[in-house]
């Protein structure tokens, strides 16, 4: 429980309320039960008038309602932490998604990652909001009321004392046995939730492969073990409850028995302290059980904590920036540079230049390192060894946020958002309408655009639904038009474009490359024609590099790969 203390410690002040709270709450617990006892003794032994036990039954309603207030209060600054926590975890894992490298990007399945953010997260809920209140208050009440009882009868506080440790002992013991469980369940959660969306985003593919029925079978398995670990998790829950109730009432049950031979047998006990006794007594048991039942549920929120830590502490690799601004034109060198995921494959560059407003174009076979040297050279990734060389000081000099101002890396699947073209153009900034135009018609788009009956205010599904694959590269590339960027990474797709979307596209390149130096991965053999420079990889390596005649010349590899006539 070390991680949860820590955060409900973040709140002290939150912490130090409860506290105070919660002792008048003991307060009013013992005042409500000494008036009551005078209220009955006055009435029922003394045989006093209304007017003597008036004042307190002014007392009773007084203690009665401080203790409807502070319970209300300590329910709601429960509430309040809870919230509170969760929005500051949630923050935290947001910021830490979005700060990871892209490398880093694809570790965990999408649906892992909403389940950590939305149900692991709310998992502490019951921590916060129930347990850390209960914790204060079983502090607090029974102690307050063990002393009254003590004052009052030792005999009785005796009683007390020596019962009430079976209640947390046997809240214990279930906790144990439930630890390994709730842990699974945990698992079992997170492990069908990232199935599910697995299951829905792969839907059609599923159909089209006649697969629909299996994966339904499977979700049906994954679903009856989750079922089934959350129910023997309540079973012993209930065994427990069971077992608690049974010491409660013997537990009161031998404070009558003790209490009835002192005043009928004995006769060293009066009828007042006696009744206080009898009185109280349900509260201070009341309030351990109550702690055993918030433990069971702040127990469960151990785990997704452990989850939760784990997930933020985690360490990743990721891509260092300074704080000299970019400045244009760019050139950029690769010096000795290496990377490698981890895995067989390792990139191996060790010198590469594009320079400033040039077009340069790596080409190779499939698998041979061409998007990860773009990555590379985007930023997306630190080479392992080596340096990035940006206008002679190393890449990691730069400040990020002037490189991705000026940077656009459009990808083999661009992502586009559930919005507007114009939204989806315009990515947040805000642009004229002549701009616009003009991005539009760069990019080709005039065309798609005059058909659609809402022009660029027709909306788009999220990642890009109802677009063809043609067009969302072209909504891209106006992406690209509109922030006049200074270096643009370009991964041609591979999947074959139309030829007029591929015309449009490499024209679109030649006009960015006027104010941008432009780096693509092609495979179309236009592309590769019009470049400056072309860089041909080979399992990781550079082996050949110039202008396109000259490594044609030079390098069979590259000859067989250009003047086989079909694109690479
Ligand atoms: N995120 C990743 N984690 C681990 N290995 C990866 C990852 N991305 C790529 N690889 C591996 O690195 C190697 C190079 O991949 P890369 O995508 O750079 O090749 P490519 O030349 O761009 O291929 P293609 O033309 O098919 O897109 C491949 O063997 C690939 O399996």
């Amino acid at each position: 429980m070390k991680t949860l203390q820590a955060w409900a410690f973040q709140y002290r002040t939150v912490l130090f309320i409860l506290f105070l709270l919660t002792g008048v709450l003991a307060a009013a617990i013992i005042v409500q039960s000494y008036a009551i006892v005078q209220v009955v003794d006055g009435v029922f032994v003394q045989d006093v008038s209304f007017e003597e036990i008036s004042f307190f039954l002014v007392i009773l309603v007084g203690a009665l309602l401080i203790r409807s207030v502070v319970n209300y209060s300590n329910a709601r600054l429960g509430l309040h932490l809870s919230l509170t926590v969760r929005k500051s975890i949630r923050n935290d894992l947001l910021s830490k998604w979005t700060k990871q490298p892209v490398s880093e990007k694809g570790r965990n399945q999408t649906g892992e990652k909403l389940t950590t953010l939305i149900d692991y997260v709310d998992q502490l809920d019951p921590y916060f909001r129930e347990y850390v209140p209960q914790v204060i208050k079983t502090t607090i009440v029974p102690l307050a009321i063990l002393i009254s009882v003590f004052i009052v009868n030792p005999n009785s506080g005796w009683i007390m004392l020596i019962t009430a440790p079976f209640i947390p002992i046997s809240y214990i013991l279930v906790g144990l046995k439930t630890q390994q469980k709730s842990d699974r369940q945990l698992a079992e959660l997170s492990f069908f939730s990232g199935k599910f969306l697995d299951i829905l985003q792969g839907l059609q593919t599923l159909k089209l492969f006649g697969r629909g029925k299996e994966q339904a079978t499977v979700l049906k398995e994954t679903n009856a073990g989750f079922q089934k670990t959350t129910l023997s998790i309540l079973k012993i829950a209930f065994a427990s409850s069971f077992f608690i109730e049974l010491i409660i009432t013997l537990g009161i049950g031998l404070l009558a028995l003790e209490i009835g031979f002192q005043m009928l047998v004995f006769e060293t006990l009066a009828f007042a302290p006696a009744f206080f006794v009898l009185a109280i007594a349900p509260e201070y048991y009341n309030s351990l059980k109550e702690l055993g039942a918030a433990f069971h549920t702040g127990r469960g929120s151990l785990a997704a904590a452990e989850k939760l830590k784990e997930e933020l502490d985690a360490k990743e690799k990721s891509v260092k920036w300074g704080s000299s601004p970019l400045r244009y034109p760019v050139r950029l060198d690769l010096n000795q540079a290496t990377y490698s995921y981890g895995g067989e494959f390792t990139l191996q560059i060790d010198a590469l230049e594009a320079l400033p407003n040039e077009r340069l174009v790596i080409i190779g076979p499939s698998g041979q390192g061409k998007t990860t040297l773009l990555g590379v050279l985007a930023g997306l990734y630190d080479p392992l060894t080596g340096a990035i060389v940006v206008n002679g000081k190393e890449r990691n000099t730069v400040d990020e946020s002037s490189w991705w101002d000026q940077t656009t890396y459009i990808s083999q699947h661009p992502y586009l958002f559930s919005g507007t073209i114009r939204e989806n153009i315009e990515m947040g900034t805000v642009s004229s309408d002549d701009e616009l135009k003009h991005a539009i018609e760069a990019s080709g788009l005039t065309e798609l655009i005059s058909t659609l009956p809402q022009g660029w205010s027709t909306a788009v599904g999220e990642g890009g639904r109802g677009l063809s694959g043609g067009e969302k590269q072209r909504i891209a590339l106006a992406r690209s038009f509109l922030k006049k960027p200074a270096l643009v990474f370009y991964d041609e797709p591979t999947i074959g474009l139309d030829v007029k979307t591929e015309r449009i596209l490499s024209q679109s390149m030649e006009s960015l490359s006027e104010t941008a130096t432009v780096i693509t991965v092609a495979h179309r053999l236009p592309t590769i024609r019009k470049a400056d420079k072309i860089a041909v990889l080979e399992d990781g390596r550079l082996v050949a590099f110039g202008p396109p005649e000259h490594v044609i010349r030079e390098n069979a590899y590259a000859a067989s790969l250009l003047e086989g006539g079909d694109d690479v």
